[in-house]
This record gives C-alpha cells, sequence and structure tokens, in this order.
C-alpha cells in the first residue's frame, strides 16, 4: 500500500512537534493452514486519524481494548509505519526520513520520541544490572561519553526518578525491583535521550492502585522539567482525566480505529459530544455524576463489531443510541467546537441532515 507524503524535506518553526496526518495502519491478519490461499483478513486498527502534539503537550488516549490506541501511540513515535497518512517530527516526515529523504537522521528522530511499556519487565534484560541497561544507550549514542560522565547521569536519572541511593538501585538486577521500581528505571531510561515525546502505553495499569497517582505525579513533574510531551494510553478514563488535566493536555477518545472526540478533561468530561465518550464516562465508576444516571450503559448493544469488517459510517452507530439512518451511510469527520474540542457526531451540527434522518431502533 502507498502512502501519501505530507511533509517537506525540511521544517520551519511553526511546524509541530508531531504532526498526524490522515493516519491510516491496516494489519493483515495471519492465516490458518487452511486458509493459505484465500485473501488475507485485514485489521483496520487505525483509520482516518489526524492530530498534532506539541511541545511539553499530553495527548491522554482512552477507549477500550483493540481500539487502537497502542497502534496510534507506537505510529506517534515511529514504531509502526502507516499504510495510509502521513506523520511527521518538526515537518519532516518520519518515514522518509527513514529512507534518507529529509535533512533529519532516522535514529535522531526515534531516540527523540520513546517509550515506556505497561509491563517494564519484559523489557529489562533480567542478566543485566540496572546501570548496564542505562549504560547502554548512552553507549551506543554518545560513543565520546566517558565512564565516569555515563555514570553521573544515570545516577543523577535514577534519583530524579526517586530511586536513592542511585548507587544501589544501579547495582541491582531487574528481579530485585519491585514493579513500581522497575517502571521508574524504565522512565529513567527514556528520559536519558533528552526525548522530545514518551508514549507511557499503560504504564501505570500494572501498578498497586496506591503507586498510580504517585507515577503519574512523577512524570508529570519530569514533563514539565525535561520539556517532554506525554503520549498516555489508559483505558481508564479517570486515570486520562488525572493526567491530561495535571499536564495542561488532551484527552483523545478512540473507537474502533477512529479518534471521536478530543478536548480539553474537564469539558470531554462534564459535556462529552460523542454518545461514546458518554459511555466511558458510565463505565467509570468514580465519574458517575449523578445518582439519576442510568444503570444501563447507554448503548444499544454491548458487543464490539469486528475490526476486519468495521460498520459502515459512523463506527459507532450499532451501539449508539443517537443513531440515525445517515450515520449508517456517512462517516462524521472531526469537527471543532471551540476550545480545542473536537467531536466526530453529526449531533453537534444543528444543520446536519441527521435531525431529519429516521431514528436506527433494531
Ligand atoms: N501486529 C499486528 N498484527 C495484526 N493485528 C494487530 C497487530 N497489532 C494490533 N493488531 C490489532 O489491531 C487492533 C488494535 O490493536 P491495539 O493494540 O492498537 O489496540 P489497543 O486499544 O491498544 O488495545 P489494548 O488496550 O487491548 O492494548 C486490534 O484488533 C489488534 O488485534
Amino acid at each position: 500500500m502507498s502512502r501519501a507524503r505530507g511533509a517537506d524535506a525540511d521544517g520551519d518553526a511553526s511546524d509541530p512537534l508531531i504532526a498526524v496526518d490522515d493516519v491510516e495502519v491496516h494489519f493483515e491478519k495471519e492465516q490458518g493452514l487452511f486458509g493459505l490461499f484465500d485473501e488475507p483478513d485485514v485489521v483496520q486498527a487505525v483509520d482516518g486519524v489526524s492530530v498534532d502534539i506539541g511541545e511539553n503537550d499530553v495527548l491522554a488516549l482512552v477507549g477500550e481494548s483493540g481500539c487502537g490506541k497502542t497502534t496510534l501511540g507506537k505510529t506517534i513515535i515511529g514504531l509502526q509505519e502507516p499504510t495510509e497518512g502521513s506523520i511527521s517530527y518538526r515537518g519532516r516526515d518520519i518515514w522518509e526520513t527513514k529512507a534518507g529523504n529529509t535533512d533529519l537522521s532516522f535514529d535522531d528522530i526515534r531516540s527523540s520520541l520513546q517509550i515506556i511499556h505497561q509491563d517494564p519487565g519484559s523489557s529489562l534484560n533480567p542478566n543485566r544490572r540496572i546501570v548496564e541497561t542505562l549504560s547502554e544507550p548512552i553507549r551506543l549514542t554518545h560513543p565520546n561519553v566517558s565512564a565516569g560522565e555515563r555514570r553521573t547521569r544515570i545516577y543523577s536519572l535514577l534519583e530524579r526518578v526517586g530511586m536513592t541511593p542511585a548507587e544501589d538501585f544501579a547495582s541491582r538486577y531487574p528481579h530485585q525491583l519491585s514493579g513500581g521500581e522497575k517502571q521508574r528505571v524504565a522512565l529513567a531510561r527514556a528520559l536519558l535521550m533528552n526525548p522530545d515525546v514518551i508514549l507511557a502505553d499503560e504504564a501505570i495499569s500494572a501498578l498497586d492502585v496506591s503507586l498510580r497517582v504517585e507515577m503519574m505525579d512523577l512524570m508529570l513533574d519530569l514533563q514539565e522539567e525535561f520539556n517532554t510531551s506525554f503520549v498516555f494510553i489508559s483505558h481508564d478514563l479517570s486515570n486520562a482525566r488525572y493526567f491530561a488535566a495535571h499536564g495542561d493536555g488532551r484527552i483523545g477518545v478512540m473507537y474502533l480505529g477512529n479518534l471521536v472526540e478530543v478536548g480539553p478533561p474537564d469539558r470531554l468530561i462534564s459535556d462529552p459530544q460523542h454518545p461514546y465518550t458518554e459511555v466511558l464516562r458510565w463505565a467509570t465508576p468514580n465519574l458517575a455524576l449523578d445518582a439519576s444516571e442510568a444503570a444501563d450503559p447507554p448503548m444499544r448493544k454491548i458487543d464490539i463489531p469486528d475490526p476486519v469488517n468495521p460498520p459502515s459510517g459512523c463506527r459507532f452507530h450499532t451501539r449508539c443510541p443517537e443513531a440515525r439512518a445517515v450515520c449508517k451511510q456517512e462517516q462524521p469527520a472531526l469537527r471543532a467546537l471551540g476550545d480545542d474540542h473536537r467531536a466526530a457526531c453529526f449531533r453537534t451540527d444543528s444543520d446536519h441532515r441527521y435531525w431529519e434522518s429516521d431514528p436506527i431502533e433494531d
């Protein structure tokens, strides 16, 4: 599949840090033995997503399992190539840069865009002391830095992420650390590169509830101190709200590969403009707004459609209590509602033919 290229060979100062332009990521599903001669199924993991990320910005992506959060996050940091659309870093198409067609180096871009996984244990080599794990990226990217300078930098970062005394933690192996401590090491490792963006992919989900806020606060402090932007992925709207509100950022709600609402956290939660955002709010116990809120989810159907064969028009129309015939035929685009708030629902437009269309009741 060919992709439209979105950016120039060299950017200018007005370019956003990251520009995601009409990005699509489709995966061919692995075929079983009996399907070898059939056309492969294609999972439409991300479709038609456009969003910018600025300096020192926060975008918290939420949505149910399989809606494409990780795929979009990895695309944003250049770990996943889109099948259509473009993704640029400071005005340069990341994948054109990889092909050597811009004035930046792909390695520099990749080291500016870091990731912290849900399970930090899996990304730490069990046979290496923490100091060795943290030394390696510095050695690879800055071969001229002396061992002493490396050690100073590693110790100061370990201290900064709350692992003191640093010498003690540096000499440990991963199995000698708790889950929270491993996650702090992963954060220190991401920060070693002075990144512009850190993708925190469910980075707090595996931690004890009592440690989650502490870890979010640490990331938010470092966001300011290191002038780093965060793409924070969570299936939990209340965590996304906390992170986006304290980081002065936005929440992006994903549904079946589409970004259906983006906006400032308080506004998006107190006055959701997409019916799927209402479902997420309903499903988040500590965001239930008042006792009159329904015991049943604000949906017609519970089943999640198959991303191999998503519904036509608005992908949420099969479950949406507000769906009308037009929602089956046309796909709504994200529409600006002011204050950095956008939603992809015809109901945000009082002149739309949605209002004359017949309700879907099956
Ligand atoms: N490498 C891949 N090959 C095939 N399908 C994939 C691949 N990666 C993801 N998918 C599919 O793409 C869809 C989106 O997956 P993704 O992991 O991005 O969703 P998610 O919202 O992050 O889910 P979760 O919260 O469960 O991690 C899913 O249907 C998933 O099975």
